[in-house]
């Protein structure tokens, strides 16, 4: 199976290092090109507005929205920005994630914090190591979204069909069972491709 990992900017050598970890060899994808052939694709926690700035420049911005459109994509915190139909205060970038967001809503960098959530779909029942970096808050979501964990009221992990979104940071916590979740669904994927 082959999974890349948008490497424009922010944390995307965690992911690298925690799939390996899994044993899976990420790639890194910094041009159209590098996105063929791949059964799934993260979208990286970092700064949203950098990484739609320079995904714009090279034409993945185009590449990145039809690659969503059929194969399965998880956006990181940042990412999950990246994947939103309506983002407060500014225009969606791919807007393939029927869900509205409001961003840093969580405060500033200092004001990370880690919350042990309960997150659907993965191998053991065991609380989640939330990290939560200036994280984005889901203000409402669509029929077709699947709440996988929440904090508080807000949805924090969610999936829409191939799609998967966490306003959390699972790469920096050495617990692999978010990025394990999204193998498998990068998996089902690829055997429903295959059959057909
Ligand atoms: N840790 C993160 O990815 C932060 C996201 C960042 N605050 C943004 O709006 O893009």
């Amino acid at each position: 199976m082959r999974i890349g990992i948008l490497a424009l900017q922010g944390a995307f050598a965690e992911h690298v290092e925690m799939l390996g970890a899994l044993g899976t060899r990420a790639e890194l994808v910094r041009s159209c090109a590098q996105l063929e052939g791949l059964d799934g694709l993260i979208l990286p926690g970092g700064e949203s507005t950098s990484m739609r700035r320079l995904a714009g420049q090279s034409g993945l911005d185009v590449a990145l929205r039809d690659f969503g459109a059929s194969r399965p994509v998880w956006g990181v915190c940042a990412g999950l920005i990246l994947l939103a139909a309506r983002v407060e205060g500014e225009a969606p970038f791919l807007g393939l994630m029927d869900m509205g967001v409001a961003r840093n809503a969580y405060g500033r960098q200092q004001e990370s914090f880690v919350s042990g959530l309960s997150v659907d779909g993965l191998t053991d029942s065991r609380p989640y190591p939330g990290v939560f970096i200036r994280a984005p808050r889901v203000l409402e979501t669509g029929p077709c979204v699947k709440v996988l964990a929440r904090r508080g009221d807000a949805p924090v992990a969610l999936r829409q069909g191939h799609l998967m979104a966490t306003a959390f940071h699972p790469e920096l916590t050495g617990d692999g069972r978010v990025h394990a979740c999204f193998l498998d669904l990068c998996a089902d994927r690829m055997r429903r491709g295959l059959a057909g």
